[in-house]
Protein backbone atom coordinates (compact mmCIF):
# COMPACT_ATOMS: atom_id res chain seq x y z
CA UNK A 1 0.00 0.00 0.00
CA UNK A 2 1.20 3.62 -1.31
CA UNK A 3 2.27 5.68 1.81
CA UNK A 4 -0.88 8.10 1.71
CA UNK A 5 1.43 11.23 1.22
CA UNK A 6 1.14 13.76 -1.85
CA UNK A 7 -1.52 11.92 -4.33
CA UNK A 8 -1.77 9.04 -6.85
CA UNK A 9 0.36 10.26 -9.03
CA UNK A 10 3.53 9.80 -7.06
CA UNK A 11 5.50 6.93 -7.82
CA UNK A 12 6.62 4.28 -5.72
CA UNK A 13 9.99 4.98 -6.06
CA UNK A 14 9.14 8.61 -4.93
CA UNK A 15 6.78 6.89 -1.62
CA UNK A 16 9.66 4.64 -0.95
CA UNK A 17 11.98 8.03 -0.28
CA UNK A 18 9.16 9.59 1.43
CA UNK A 19 8.56 6.82 3.88
CA UNK A 20 12.09 7.15 6.18
CA UNK A 21 12.20 11.62 5.57
CA UNK A 22 8.79 11.11 7.19
CA UNK A 23 9.91 8.48 9.81
CA UNK A 24 13.25 11.31 10.03
CA UNK A 25 10.59 14.74 10.46
CA UNK A 26 8.87 12.80 13.14
CA UNK A 27 12.04 11.54 15.07
CA UNK A 28 13.16 15.24 14.76
CA UNK A 29 9.78 16.48 16.02
CA UNK A 30 9.88 14.07 18.59
CA UNK A 31 13.64 15.03 19.78
CA UNK A 32 12.35 18.58 19.56
CA UNK A 33 9.39 18.09 22.19
CA UNK A 34 11.46 15.83 24.57
CA UNK A 35 14.05 18.75 24.16
CA UNK A 36 11.56 21.43 25.04
CA UNK A 37 11.16 21.02 28.61
CA UNK A 38 14.93 21.06 28.90
CA UNK A 39 15.71 24.06 27.07
CA UNK A 40 12.86 25.71 29.25
CA UNK A 41 14.74 23.90 32.70
CA UNK A 42 18.33 25.33 31.82
CA UNK A 43 17.03 28.97 32.04
CA UNK A 44 18.39 30.74 35.43
CA UNK A 45 15.36 31.13 37.66
CA UNK A 46 13.85 34.78 38.71
CA UNK A 47 16.02 36.57 41.54
CA UNK A 48 18.74 33.67 41.61
CA UNK A 49 22.47 34.67 42.25
CA UNK A 50 24.65 35.99 39.95
CA UNK A 51 26.46 33.79 37.30
CA UNK A 52 27.73 32.86 33.77
CA UNK A 53 24.66 32.99 30.81
CA UNK A 54 24.39 29.42 30.18
CA UNK A 55 23.21 27.78 27.32
CA UNK A 56 19.98 25.96 26.05
CA UNK A 57 19.88 22.21 27.70
CA UNK A 58 23.08 22.40 29.31
CA UNK A 59 23.32 25.54 31.14
CA UNK A 60 26.82 26.23 32.27
CA UNK A 61 27.94 22.38 32.30
CA UNK A 62 30.50 23.33 29.28
CA UNK A 63 32.48 25.78 31.87
CA UNK A 64 33.05 23.57 34.32
CA UNK A 65 35.63 21.24 34.69
CA UNK A 66 35.43 17.54 35.07
CA UNK A 67 37.47 18.30 38.69
CA UNK A 68 38.94 20.74 40.95
CA UNK A 69 36.22 22.82 39.73
CA UNK A 70 36.10 24.69 43.59
CA UNK A 71 39.07 26.33 41.96
CA UNK A 72 37.07 27.78 39.47
CA UNK A 73 34.38 28.99 41.32
CA UNK A 74 37.15 30.54 44.07
CA UNK A 75 38.37 32.31 41.07
CA UNK A 76 34.83 33.52 40.14
CA UNK A 77 34.32 34.92 43.25
CA UNK A 78 36.42 37.95 42.22
CA UNK A 79 33.50 38.91 39.15
CA UNK A 80 29.96 37.09 40.73
CA UNK A 81 30.54 37.58 44.81
CA UNK A 82 30.34 35.09 46.92
CA UNK A 83 26.88 33.82 45.97
CA UNK A 84 27.69 32.35 42.52
CA UNK A 85 24.00 30.63 40.49
CA UNK A 86 24.40 28.22 38.41
CA UNK A 87 22.53 25.58 35.87
CA UNK A 88 24.26 21.87 35.27
CA UNK A 89 21.59 20.94 33.07
CA UNK A 90 18.06 21.99 34.27
CA UNK A 91 19.55 22.00 38.18
CA UNK A 92 19.64 24.55 39.48
CA UNK A 93 23.18 25.32 41.98
CA UNK A 94 23.91 27.54 44.21
CA UNK A 95 27.79 27.91 45.15
CA UNK A 96 28.35 29.31 48.43
CA UNK A 97 31.84 30.73 48.88
CA UNK A 98 31.80 32.68 52.71
CA UNK A 99 31.63 30.67 55.96
CA UNK A 100 28.83 33.22 56.94
CA UNK A 101 26.50 32.02 54.03
CA UNK A 102 27.12 28.31 55.32
CA UNK A 103 26.66 28.65 58.33
CA UNK A 104 23.47 31.04 57.78
CA UNK A 105 21.97 28.30 55.37
CA UNK A 106 22.84 25.10 55.74
CA UNK A 107 23.71 25.18 59.36
CA UNK A 108 20.82 27.40 60.71
CA UNK A 109 18.27 26.37 57.99
CA UNK A 110 19.53 22.98 58.01
CA UNK A 111 15.62 21.67 58.41
CA UNK A 112 15.52 22.48 54.91
CA UNK A 113 19.06 22.36 53.68
CA UNK A 114 19.89 18.90 54.55
CA UNK A 115 18.80 16.21 51.41
CA UNK A 116 20.69 15.34 48.80
CA UNK A 117 20.79 16.07 44.98
CA UNK A 118 19.22 13.00 42.93
CA UNK A 119 22.23 10.60 42.14
CA UNK A 120 20.63 7.76 39.65
CA UNK A 121 23.86 5.93 39.78
CA UNK A 122 25.23 5.51 43.23
CA UNK A 123 21.61 5.41 44.86
CA UNK A 124 19.93 3.11 42.20
CA UNK A 125 22.10 1.37 40.07
CA UNK A 126 25.06 0.74 43.08
CA UNK A 127 23.47 1.31 46.34
CA UNK A 128 19.78 0.47 46.16
CA UNK A 129 17.24 0.66 48.58
CA UNK A 130 18.90 3.95 50.62
CA UNK A 131 21.51 2.05 51.51
CA UNK A 132 24.22 4.62 51.45
CA UNK A 133 24.43 7.23 54.14
CA UNK A 134 26.32 9.79 52.25
CA UNK A 135 23.52 9.80 49.17
CA UNK A 136 20.43 8.93 50.95
CA UNK A 137 18.08 11.58 50.47
CA UNK A 138 16.94 13.78 53.87
CA UNK A 139 14.16 11.45 55.82
CA UNK A 140 13.23 8.33 57.68
CA UNK A 141 15.82 6.44 55.42
CA UNK A 142 18.73 8.32 56.22
CA UNK A 143 17.33 9.38 59.82
CA UNK A 144 17.99 5.31 60.62
CA UNK A 145 21.23 5.02 59.28
CA UNK A 146 21.75 8.45 60.98
CA UNK A 147 21.07 7.22 64.12
CA UNK A 148 22.97 3.75 64.31
CA UNK A 149 26.25 5.36 62.96
CA UNK A 150 26.09 7.94 65.63
CA UNK A 151 26.52 4.57 68.01
CA UNK A 152 30.37 4.36 66.94
CA UNK A 153 30.65 7.98 67.73
CA UNK A 154 29.36 8.45 71.28
CA UNK A 155 32.63 9.53 73.66
CA UNK A 156 32.68 6.00 74.82
CA UNK A 157 32.88 4.51 71.47
CA UNK A 158 35.56 7.27 70.34
CA UNK A 159 37.48 6.30 73.99
CA UNK A 160 37.12 2.64 72.78
CA UNK A 161 38.41 3.22 69.34
CA UNK A 162 41.49 5.51 70.43
CA UNK A 163 43.65 2.21 71.81
CA UNK A 164 43.58 0.67 68.14
CA UNK A 165 43.83 4.14 66.31
CA UNK A 166 47.39 4.06 67.98
CA UNK A 167 48.44 1.02 68.12
CA UNK A 168 47.93 1.17 64.17
CA UNK A 169 49.39 4.87 64.15
CA UNK A 170 52.51 2.65 65.66
CA UNK A 171 52.73 -0.45 63.18
CA UNK A 172 52.39 2.91 60.43
CA UNK A 173 55.99 4.28 61.47
CA UNK A 174 56.93 0.32 61.62
CA UNK A 175 56.31 -0.08 58.36
CA UNK A 176 57.68 3.46 56.95
CA UNK A 177 60.73 2.71 58.79
CA UNK A 178 61.22 -0.77 56.73
CA UNK A 179 59.94 0.54 53.88
CA UNK A 180 60.12 4.31 53.39
CA UNK A 181 59.83 4.05 49.66
CA UNK A 182 55.97 2.78 50.22
CA UNK A 183 55.18 5.68 52.68
CA UNK A 184 51.94 6.56 50.54
CA UNK A 185 50.49 2.80 50.84
CA UNK A 186 51.21 2.22 54.63
CA UNK A 187 49.85 5.55 55.08
CA UNK A 188 46.21 4.26 52.89
CA UNK A 189 46.71 1.07 55.06
CA UNK A 190 46.20 3.13 58.25
CA UNK A 191 42.95 4.40 58.04
CA UNK A 192 41.37 1.38 56.49
CA UNK A 193 42.88 -0.86 59.42
CA UNK A 194 41.54 1.05 61.47
CA UNK A 195 37.89 1.24 60.66
CA UNK A 196 38.46 -2.56 60.07
CA UNK A 197 39.53 -3.07 63.83
CA UNK A 198 36.68 -0.79 64.95
CA UNK A 199 33.74 -1.16 63.31
CA UNK A 200 34.71 -5.30 62.24
CA UNK A 201 36.73 -6.30 64.47
CA UNK A 202 39.43 -7.42 61.98
CA UNK A 203 43.22 -6.62 60.63
CA UNK A 204 44.33 -5.20 57.98
CA UNK A 205 47.80 -5.69 58.17
CA UNK A 206 49.32 -4.89 55.04
CA UNK A 207 47.67 -2.72 52.40
CA UNK A 208 48.25 -5.66 50.36
CA UNK A 209 45.63 -7.86 52.37
CA UNK A 210 42.66 -8.64 50.75
CA UNK A 211 40.22 -6.58 52.36
CA UNK A 212 42.47 -3.37 52.23
CA UNK A 213 42.85 -3.98 48.42
CA UNK A 214 39.43 -4.68 47.81
CA UNK A 215 38.21 -1.82 49.21
CA UNK A 216 40.60 0.61 47.57
CA UNK A 217 39.61 -1.25 44.44
CA UNK A 218 35.98 -0.78 44.42
CA UNK A 219 36.56 2.68 45.85
CA UNK A 220 38.39 4.19 43.06
CA UNK A 221 36.18 2.31 40.39
CA UNK A 222 33.10 3.83 42.39
CA UNK A 223 34.31 7.69 42.88
CA UNK A 224 35.68 7.74 38.74
CA UNK A 225 32.12 6.52 37.73
CA UNK A 226 30.81 9.05 39.47
CA UNK A 227 33.11 11.88 37.92
CA UNK A 228 31.56 14.10 35.13
CA UNK A 229 32.12 12.71 31.90
CA UNK A 230 32.47 9.01 33.12
CA UNK A 231 28.57 8.42 32.28
CA UNK A 232 25.74 10.98 30.60
CA UNK A 233 24.57 13.13 32.63
CA UNK A 234 21.17 10.84 33.81
CA UNK A 235 20.56 13.04 36.57
CA UNK A 236 19.63 15.92 34.54
CA UNK A 237 18.46 14.63 31.38
CA UNK A 238 16.10 11.77 33.01
CA UNK A 239 15.33 9.83 30.19
CA UNK A 240 18.70 9.02 29.23
CA UNK A 241 18.80 6.70 32.55
CA UNK A 242 16.47 4.55 30.51
CA UNK A 243 19.35 3.71 27.55
CA UNK A 244 19.63 -0.04 27.46
CA UNK A 245 22.07 -1.64 28.98
CA UNK A 246 23.50 -3.41 26.09
CA UNK A 247 24.80 0.20 24.88
CA UNK A 248 25.83 2.10 28.07
CA UNK A 249 28.78 0.55 29.04
CA UNK A 250 28.60 2.68 32.63
CA UNK A 251 25.86 0.73 33.33
CA UNK A 252 27.82 -2.20 33.38
CA UNK A 253 30.47 -0.47 35.12
CA UNK A 254 28.04 0.10 37.53
CA UNK A 255 26.62 -3.49 38.00
CA UNK A 256 29.96 -4.88 38.44
CA UNK A 257 31.22 -2.31 41.24
CA UNK A 258 27.83 -3.01 42.68
CA UNK A 259 28.85 -6.96 42.83
CA UNK A 260 32.23 -6.26 44.44
CA UNK A 261 31.07 -3.78 46.72
CA UNK A 262 28.44 -6.47 48.11
CA UNK A 263 30.84 -8.90 48.32
CA UNK A 264 33.51 -6.79 49.83
CA UNK A 265 31.11 -5.91 52.79
CA UNK A 266 29.11 -9.32 53.16
CA UNK A 267 32.45 -10.84 53.50
CA UNK A 268 33.56 -8.47 56.14
CA UNK A 269 30.21 -8.70 58.18
CA UNK A 270 30.04 -12.87 57.82
CA UNK A 271 33.67 -12.35 59.27
CA UNK A 272 32.53 -10.73 62.43
CA UNK A 273 29.48 -12.82 62.30
CA UNK A 274 31.31 -15.97 62.22
CA UNK A 275 33.52 -14.63 64.74
CA UNK A 276 30.60 -13.99 67.55
CA UNK A 277 29.26 -17.62 66.97
CA UNK A 278 32.45 -18.64 68.03
CA UNK A 279 31.97 -16.75 71.46
CA UNK A 280 34.79 -14.65 70.53
CA UNK A 281 34.25 -10.91 70.82
CA UNK A 282 36.44 -7.70 70.09
CA UNK A 283 33.93 -4.95 71.73
CA UNK A 284 33.55 -3.59 67.46
CA UNK A 285 30.69 -1.30 66.33
CA UNK A 286 29.16 -4.51 63.87
CA UNK A 287 29.13 -6.23 67.12
CA UNK A 288 26.90 -4.12 68.73
CA UNK A 289 24.65 -3.23 65.61
CA UNK A 290 23.69 -6.67 65.22
CA UNK A 291 23.31 -7.07 68.76
CA UNK A 292 20.71 -4.09 67.89
CA UNK A 293 19.62 -4.81 65.25
CA UNK A 294 15.79 -4.87 65.92
CA UNK A 295 16.11 -2.06 67.99
CA UNK A 296 17.96 0.04 65.25
CA UNK A 297 15.44 -0.83 62.76
CA UNK A 298 17.95 -1.82 60.31
CA UNK A 299 17.74 -5.13 57.93
CA UNK A 300 20.61 -7.36 56.90
CA UNK A 301 21.28 -5.45 54.01
CA UNK A 302 21.33 -1.77 55.62
CA UNK A 303 23.49 -3.16 58.60
CA UNK A 304 26.10 -4.63 56.25
CA UNK A 305 26.29 -1.13 54.26
CA UNK A 306 26.67 0.95 56.98
CA UNK A 307 29.71 -0.87 57.93
CA UNK A 308 30.91 -0.99 54.60
CA UNK A 309 30.36 2.93 54.14
CA UNK A 310 31.84 4.05 57.42
CA UNK A 311 35.44 2.20 55.81
CA UNK A 312 34.85 3.88 52.33
CA UNK A 313 33.67 7.35 54.56
CA UNK A 314 36.68 7.28 56.86
CA UNK A 315 39.41 5.67 54.13
CA UNK A 316 40.86 7.83 51.78
CA UNK A 317 39.69 11.05 53.08
CA UNK A 318 41.80 10.44 56.42
CA UNK A 319 44.76 9.23 54.26
CA UNK A 320 44.84 11.70 51.72
CA UNK A 321 45.11 14.53 54.50
CA UNK A 322 47.99 12.94 56.01
CA UNK A 323 49.70 12.49 52.80
CA UNK A 324 49.00 16.33 52.13
CA UNK A 325 50.54 16.88 55.28
CA UNK A 326 53.67 14.92 54.66
CA UNK A 327 53.63 17.30 51.12
CA UNK A 328 52.99 20.31 53.44
CA UNK A 329 56.74 19.54 55.26
CA UNK A 330 58.34 19.34 52.35
CA UNK A 331 57.00 23.23 50.83
CA UNK A 332 57.80 24.29 54.39
CA UNK A 333 60.59 22.43 56.49
CA UNK A 334 60.90 25.04 59.16
CA UNK A 335 56.79 23.52 60.28
CA UNK A 336 58.14 20.25 60.39
CA UNK A 337 61.46 21.53 62.83
CA UNK A 338 59.04 23.27 65.28
CA UNK A 339 56.65 20.58 64.73
CA UNK A 340 59.89 18.16 66.21
CA UNK A 341 60.45 20.29 69.14
CA UNK A 342 56.87 20.20 70.44
CA UNK A 343 56.73 16.14 70.24
CA UNK A 344 60.48 16.53 71.86
CA UNK A 345 59.49 18.86 74.47
CA UNK A 346 56.97 16.23 75.65
CA UNK A 347 58.15 12.61 74.96
CA UNK A 348 62.28 12.83 74.63
CA UNK A 349 63.67 10.07 72.47
CA UNK A 350 62.71 7.55 74.85
CA UNK A 351 59.03 6.81 73.60
CA UNK A 352 57.10 8.29 70.90
CA UNK A 353 54.19 10.12 70.95
CA UNK A 354 50.53 8.49 72.15
CA UNK A 355 46.81 9.80 72.68
CA UNK A 356 47.80 10.54 76.19
CA UNK A 357 49.74 13.71 75.05
CA UNK A 358 48.06 15.05 72.37
CA UNK A 359 46.21 17.53 74.68
CA UNK A 360 50.42 19.03 75.32
CA UNK A 361 50.77 19.60 71.71
CA UNK A 362 49.29 22.75 70.40
CA UNK A 363 51.72 22.63 67.39
CA UNK A 364 50.75 19.40 66.40
CA UNK A 365 47.03 20.46 66.90
CA UNK A 366 47.86 23.65 64.41
CA UNK A 367 49.49 21.38 61.91
CA UNK A 368 46.05 19.19 62.07
CA UNK A 369 44.11 22.55 61.19
CA UNK A 370 46.40 23.81 59.38
CA UNK A 371 46.34 21.01 56.61
CA UNK A 372 42.51 20.76 56.99
CA UNK A 373 42.60 24.34 55.33
CA UNK A 374 45.38 24.50 53.24
CA UNK A 375 44.25 20.90 51.32
CA UNK A 376 40.31 20.31 52.61
CA UNK A 377 40.17 16.78 51.00
CA UNK A 378 36.19 17.57 49.91
CA UNK A 379 37.21 20.80 48.47
CA UNK A 380 34.17 21.28 46.58
CA UNK A 381 31.86 20.33 49.36
CA UNK A 382 29.28 17.37 49.23
CA UNK A 383 26.20 18.70 47.72
CA UNK A 384 23.30 19.48 50.33
CA UNK A 385 19.95 19.59 48.30
CA UNK A 386 16.84 22.47 49.80
CA UNK A 387 13.91 20.75 50.07
CA UNK A 388 11.09 24.05 49.92
CA UNK A 389 11.60 27.61 48.33
CA UNK A 390 13.82 30.01 50.14
CA UNK A 391 14.59 33.57 50.18
CA UNK A 392 18.53 34.86 51.33
CA UNK A 393 19.70 38.46 51.06
CA UNK A 394 16.65 39.04 48.50
CA UNK A 395 17.97 35.96 46.23
CA UNK A 396 14.69 32.94 45.65
CA UNK A 397 16.40 29.61 46.12
CA UNK A 398 13.63 27.29 44.69
CA UNK A 399 13.20 23.84 45.81
CA UNK A 400 15.43 21.33 44.54
CA UNK A 401 18.32 23.91 44.38
CA UNK A 402 21.60 22.10 45.15
CA UNK A 403 24.12 24.18 47.31
CA UNK A 404 28.16 23.79 47.63
CA UNK A 405 29.77 24.92 50.41
CA UNK A 406 33.30 25.76 48.73
CA UNK A 407 35.52 24.92 51.25
CA UNK A 408 38.81 25.56 49.31
CA UNK A 409 37.29 28.90 49.15
CA UNK A 410 36.43 29.57 52.65
CA UNK A 411 39.99 28.65 53.40
CA UNK A 412 41.75 30.37 50.66
CA UNK A 413 39.96 33.52 51.58
CA UNK A 414 42.84 36.55 51.22
CA UNK A 415 40.42 38.64 53.28
CA UNK A 416 40.07 36.02 56.01
CA UNK A 417 43.32 34.60 55.48
CA UNK A 418 47.18 36.15 55.52
CA UNK A 419 49.06 33.85 52.35
CA UNK A 420 46.30 31.37 52.24
CA UNK A 421 48.50 29.82 49.42
CA UNK A 422 51.03 29.21 52.27
CA UNK A 423 51.37 25.88 54.70
CA UNK A 424 51.46 27.84 57.91
CA UNK A 425 50.73 26.27 60.87
CA UNK A 426 51.70 29.09 63.51
CA UNK A 427 48.59 31.16 62.13
CA UNK A 428 47.08 29.29 64.87
CA UNK A 429 49.08 29.39 68.07
CA UNK A 430 48.45 32.51 70.30
CA UNK A 431 45.02 31.35 71.17
CA UNK A 432 43.96 32.03 67.38
CA UNK A 433 40.47 30.04 67.55
CA UNK A 434 40.17 30.49 63.55
CA UNK A 435 43.81 30.91 62.03
CA UNK A 436 42.76 34.16 60.44
CA UNK A 437 44.21 37.64 60.06
CA UNK A 438 44.23 39.80 63.26
CA UNK A 439 41.30 40.41 65.05
CA UNK A 440 38.94 39.55 62.04
CA UNK A 441 37.13 36.85 63.92
CA UNK A 442 37.18 38.73 67.38
CA UNK A 443 33.18 39.22 68.66
CA UNK A 444 33.30 42.73 69.36
CA UNK A 445 30.43 44.29 71.82
CA UNK A 446 29.69 47.05 69.52
CA UNK A 447 28.80 44.44 66.36
CA UNK A 448 24.95 43.93 65.98
CA UNK A 449 23.53 40.84 68.03
CA UNK A 450 23.23 38.88 65.25
CA UNK A 451 26.66 39.29 63.83
CA UNK A 452 27.93 38.44 67.17
CA UNK A 453 26.22 35.24 67.18
CA UNK A 454 27.22 34.27 63.80
CA UNK A 455 30.94 35.14 64.95
CA UNK A 456 30.23 32.90 67.92
CA UNK A 457 29.01 30.27 65.85
CA UNK A 458 32.11 29.52 63.48
CA UNK A 459 33.55 26.77 63.11
CA UNK A 460 37.46 25.84 62.89
CA UNK A 461 36.79 23.96 59.73
CA UNK A 462 33.79 23.66 57.13
CA UNK A 463 36.13 20.61 55.41
CA UNK A 464 33.93 18.65 58.02
CA UNK A 465 30.40 20.06 56.07
CA UNK A 466 27.92 21.76 57.83
CA UNK A 467 24.28 20.99 59.28
CA UNK A 468 22.50 17.74 59.47
CA UNK A 469 24.51 16.40 56.99
CA UNK A 470 27.84 17.37 58.79
CA UNK A 471 30.43 14.22 58.76
CA UNK A 472 29.85 11.72 61.30
CA UNK A 473 33.86 10.45 61.76
CA UNK A 474 34.82 14.01 62.24
CA UNK A 475 36.04 13.35 66.32
CA UNK A 476 37.27 10.03 65.41
CA UNK A 477 39.53 11.53 62.23
CA UNK A 478 40.74 14.12 64.13
CA UNK A 479 42.02 11.73 66.86
CA UNK A 480 43.85 9.72 63.61
CA UNK A 481 45.26 13.12 62.26
CA UNK A 482 46.48 14.57 65.48
CA UNK A 483 48.26 10.85 66.45
CA UNK A 484 49.52 9.92 63.25
CA UNK A 485 51.31 13.34 62.72
CA UNK A 486 52.97 13.52 66.56
CA UNK A 487 53.76 10.23 65.33
CA UNK A 488 55.55 10.85 62.25
CA UNK A 489 57.23 13.54 63.24
CA UNK A 490 58.78 12.57 66.62
CA UNK A 491 60.31 9.52 64.60
CA UNK A 492 61.60 10.86 60.91
CA UNK A 493 62.56 13.45 59.13
CA UNK A 494 61.10 14.36 55.77
CA UNK A 495 63.42 16.31 53.31
CA UNK A 496 63.13 16.95 49.31
CA UNK A 497 64.87 13.60 47.38
CA UNK A 498 68.45 14.25 46.75
CA UNK A 499 68.76 17.57 48.49
CA UNK A 500 71.70 19.08 50.90
CA UNK A 501 71.06 19.16 54.66
CA UNK A 502 69.24 22.69 54.04
CA UNK A 503 66.72 20.79 51.53
CA UNK A 504 68.59 23.31 48.79
CA UNK A 505 68.18 21.49 45.22
CA UNK A 506 66.67 17.84 44.82
CA UNK A 507 63.43 17.03 43.10
CA UNK A 508 61.25 19.44 44.43
CA UNK A 509 57.55 17.99 44.62
CA UNK A 510 54.92 19.63 43.24
CA UNK A 511 52.53 20.86 45.73
CA UNK A 512 49.90 22.49 43.44
CA UNK A 513 46.42 21.43 43.82
CA UNK A 514 45.92 21.54 40.00
CA UNK A 515 48.92 19.98 38.68
CA UNK A 516 50.56 17.80 41.84
CA UNK A 517 47.06 16.21 43.10
CA UNK A 518 45.08 13.79 41.38
CA UNK A 519 41.29 14.08 39.80
CA UNK A 520 38.19 12.93 41.02
CA UNK A 521 36.36 13.89 43.79
CA UNK A 522 38.64 14.12 46.63
CA UNK A 523 42.35 16.24 46.69
CA UNK A 524 44.83 13.59 47.23
CA UNK A 525 48.11 14.32 46.28
CA UNK A 526 49.65 12.13 43.55
CA UNK A 527 52.40 9.99 44.58
CA UNK A 528 55.31 12.96 45.19
CA UNK A 529 59.43 11.92 45.74
CA UNK A 530 60.71 12.52 49.66
CA UNK A 531 63.36 11.14 51.28
CA UNK A 532 62.17 9.70 54.75
CA UNK A 533 65.13 8.86 57.17
CA UNK A 534 64.93 7.90 60.98
CA UNK A 535 66.26 11.08 63.08
CA UNK A 536 68.50 8.56 64.99
CA UNK A 537 68.89 5.48 65.47
CA UNK A 538 67.48 5.62 68.62
CA UNK A 539 64.12 7.10 67.52
CA UNK A 540 64.66 3.75 65.43
CA UNK A 541 65.34 1.39 68.15
CA UNK A 542 61.89 2.77 69.85
CA UNK A 543 59.70 2.55 66.67
CA UNK A 544 60.70 -1.18 66.48
CA UNK A 545 60.46 -1.43 70.36
CA UNK A 546 57.12 -0.13 70.48
CA UNK A 547 55.58 -1.92 67.45
CA UNK A 548 57.21 -5.70 69.02
CA UNK A 549 55.32 -4.40 72.34
CA UNK A 550 52.00 -4.42 70.25
CA UNK A 551 52.10 -8.14 68.69
CA UNK A 552 49.37 -9.24 70.94
CA UNK A 553 47.27 -6.73 70.55
CA UNK A 554 47.39 -7.00 66.64
CA UNK A 555 46.58 -10.59 66.65
CA UNK A 556 43.39 -10.25 68.84
CA UNK A 557 42.40 -8.99 65.82
CA UNK A 558 41.05 -11.68 62.72
CA UNK A 559 42.90 -11.75 59.81
C1 LIG B 1 39.92 13.87 57.29
C2 LIG B 1 38.90 13.05 57.37
C3 LIG B 1 37.49 13.35 56.96
C4 LIG B 1 36.98 14.44 56.33
C5 LIG B 1 37.71 15.71 55.90
C6 LIG B 1 35.56 14.21 56.16
C7 LIG B 1 34.69 15.09 55.54
C8 LIG B 1 33.35 14.85 55.34
C9 LIG B 1 32.45 15.74 54.65
C10 LIG B 1 32.82 17.07 54.01
C11 LIG B 1 31.22 15.16 54.66
C12 LIG B 1 29.94 15.73 54.05
C13 LIG B 1 29.30 16.73 55.02
C14 LIG B 1 28.15 17.50 54.45
O1 LIG B 1 27.43 17.00 53.61
O2 LIG B 1 27.97 18.67 54.85
C15 LIG B 1 31.33 13.90 55.35
C16 LIG B 1 30.29 13.02 55.56
C17 LIG B 1 30.40 11.84 56.26
N1 LIG B 1 31.53 11.36 56.88
FE1 LIG B 1 33.35 12.22 56.88
N2 LIG B 1 35.25 13.00 56.69
C18 LIG B 1 36.40 12.44 57.21
C19 LIG B 1 36.51 11.23 57.87
C20 LIG B 1 35.46 10.42 58.23
C21 LIG B 1 35.54 9.23 59.05
C22 LIG B 1 36.82 8.71 59.70
C23 LIG B 1 34.29 8.69 59.12
C24 LIG B 1 33.80 7.46 59.83
C25 LIG B 1 34.49 6.46 60.17
C26 LIG B 1 33.41 9.56 58.36
C27 LIG B 1 32.07 9.34 58.20
C28 LIG B 1 31.22 10.16 57.47
C29 LIG B 1 29.83 9.85 57.23
C30 LIG B 1 29.07 8.63 57.73
C31 LIG B 1 29.30 10.91 56.46
C32 LIG B 1 27.90 11.02 55.89
C33 LIG B 1 27.05 12.00 56.67
C34 LIG B 1 25.63 12.11 56.11
O3 LIG B 1 25.43 12.27 54.91
O4 LIG B 1 24.72 12.05 56.92
N3 LIG B 1 34.14 10.60 57.84
N4 LIG B 1 32.64 13.73 55.76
Amino acid sequence: MPFPLGGNQMSWTTNLWILPVSLLVAAVAALIAALVPYVWASRRPKSFPPGPKPLPIIGNLNLIPPSKAFTLFHEWTKQYGPIIGLKFGPANVVVLNHWKDVQELLEKRGHIYSSRPANYIANELICKNETHILFAPYGDGWKVLRRAAQGLFTPASLASVLPIQEAEATQTLYDILREPARYYEHIQRYTTAVILASVFGQRGEDFNSPNVQALYDVQNRFTALLEPGAAPPVDGITFLQHIPESLAPWKRRAKEIRRDQRALYFRLLNGTKERMQRGVRTGCFMEKLLDDQAKNGLDEEHTTYLGGILMEAGSDTTSSTLLSFLLALLQNPLALRRAQEDVDRVCGVERSPTMNDLDDLPYIEACMHEILRWRPVAAGGIPHMLTQTDTYKGYIFPAGTIFFANTWAIHHDEDEYDEPAAFNPDRWLGGNKFGTKENISTVLPNEGKQQQQLLQQRKTSYGWGAGRRICSGQKMAEASLKINIAKMVWAFDFAIEGADADARGGRRPDVSVETGYQGGFLVCPKKFPVRIRPRSDKHAAVVRREWEGLRGFYESLAA
